[in-house]
Parts: C-alpha cells; structure tokens; sequence
C-alpha cells in the first residue's frame, strides 16, 4: 500500500524543520511541494497575502474550515496575537491525524484545536459544544462548492459579528463563483480582491469584512 501523499509530507516535516519552529515547519512544507510532489496548501506566495491579513485583523478566534495537512493552521498560529486560538475543522481522519503531527512539531498544540467533522455539522454546534460565542476571523480552504452554504450557516448561527473577516482561498482557480458572487453582491459584506499570479495558476484571494 505504500505511504499516503500526506504521510511524505510529515515525513518531510519531522526530517526537515526544527521542532517548536512553526516557520522552519512552514519553510519545509513549501519546499516539499515545489521540488517533491505538489501539495494543495495556500502556499508561500498566497501566505504573505493571509500573513498580511492575519497581521491587520489580529484575530482572538481564528475559524478554518479544511485543515488538510496543517499548513495554514501552522502558518496562521504563529501570527495569533497573545491568548488568540485557531479552531480547524477538518473532516478526513487521516488528514486531520497527520495535521495534528505537523501542528505538534511546530509547537503550536496550545493555540490550534483540530474540530473533526463536517463543517456543516460543525458549524451549527461552535456555540454550544465548542463555547465559541462568535469569531473574528474565518479562512476558507476547503471544498470550494462549501464556501458559500457554510457562509450562509455562520450567519444563521451567529458564528460572524460586525466586522468579522472572511478569507477565502482560491475564489478563482479551482473556483468558488456562487461564494464570490454572494459576498460581492450583498449589502452586507465589504469586499476586496488580492489576485496572485502564481507560477501554476493565477488565483486570488478574497477578503470579506461582515457588515452585521
Ligand atoms: N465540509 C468539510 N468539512 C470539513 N473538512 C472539509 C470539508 N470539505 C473539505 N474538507 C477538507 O478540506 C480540505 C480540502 C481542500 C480543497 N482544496 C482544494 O481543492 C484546492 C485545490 C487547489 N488546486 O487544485 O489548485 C488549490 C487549492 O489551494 C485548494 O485549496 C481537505 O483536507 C478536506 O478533507
Ligand atoms: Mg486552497
């Protein structure tokens, strides 16, 4: 049967980064997926985008939905202001067993708490199970035809507040036309763009301020 694409990549990590250093975690899992096997992370060119974001929002509670092998999760949790915690939801066991490993290495098991399931189920229990009264940040990663239903159920579920920031990962390339169209058609939300031409692809990033 042989390794999983996602087990290499830990194996990459564990050889290669310096424990309790989330960016020599970051570092390596970039340099696996552009000299080893492509790897779906937001990567480091999109990365300085979300650092950017993450470094103006400063966020407390820091929502992901589609963990995969941790990058993001990593990436984003070395930015937390003091006290800030990143949950991330992810509903592949395998995947979210091996982004609990990389999450390990960089140190950063006391700032990220890996929800596993379907954001869909997920999402409706934040409150209760989770005692998350509302978040003031979300990233968008995971299938992209879920951005928008899941938008949908954080507002119903009043997960978002004024002001809360919505980043959304590859609104062009795989694509998340609904979402886009959504966000950029409502009153209430204010919208921004960050395309990258990327080496692969050109995609962009879109950020996404609830107006309430
Ligand atoms: N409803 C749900 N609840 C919980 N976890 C869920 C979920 N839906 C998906 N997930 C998880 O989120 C990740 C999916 C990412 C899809 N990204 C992508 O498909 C993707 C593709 C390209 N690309 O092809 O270039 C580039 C990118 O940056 C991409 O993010 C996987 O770990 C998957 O298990
Ligand atoms: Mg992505």
């Amino acid at each position: 049967s042989g390794m999983s694409k996602e087990e290499r990549i830990l194996d990459w990590v564990k050889q290669h980064a310096v424990v309790g250093d989330p960016q020599s975690v970051v570092d390596a899992m970039d340099v696996y997926s552009r000299q080893k096997e492509w790897s779906m992370h937001v990567g480091d060119i999109k990365g300085v985008i979300v650092d950017k974001v993450m470094e103006e929002v400063k966020p407390q509670i820091l929502l992901e939905l589609g963990t995969y092998c941790g990058y993001s999760a990593v990436r984003m949790a070395h930015l937390l202001p003091p006290g800030g915690h990143l949950f991330t939801i992810e509903f592949n066991e395998s995947f979210a067993t091996i982004a609990q490993q990389v999450i390990e290495v960089a140190g950063l098991r006391d700032k990220i708490s890996i929800l596993k399931g379907p954001s869909q189920e997920i999402i409706p229990q934040l409150k209760k199970k989770y005692e998350i009264n509302s978040v003031d940040m979300v990233f968008l990663d995971h299938w992209k035809s879920r951005y928008l239903p899941d938008t949908k159920l954080l507002e119903e579920n009043g997960i978002i507040r004024k002001g809360t920031v919505l980043l959304a990962d590859n609104v062009i390339c795989p694509g998340a036309p609904d979402f886009l169209e959504y966000v950029r058609n409502s009153k209430r939300y204010e919208c921004t763009t960050y395309p990258v031409e990327n080496i692969r692809v050109n995609d962009a990033l879109e950020k996404a301020v609830f107006l309430g």
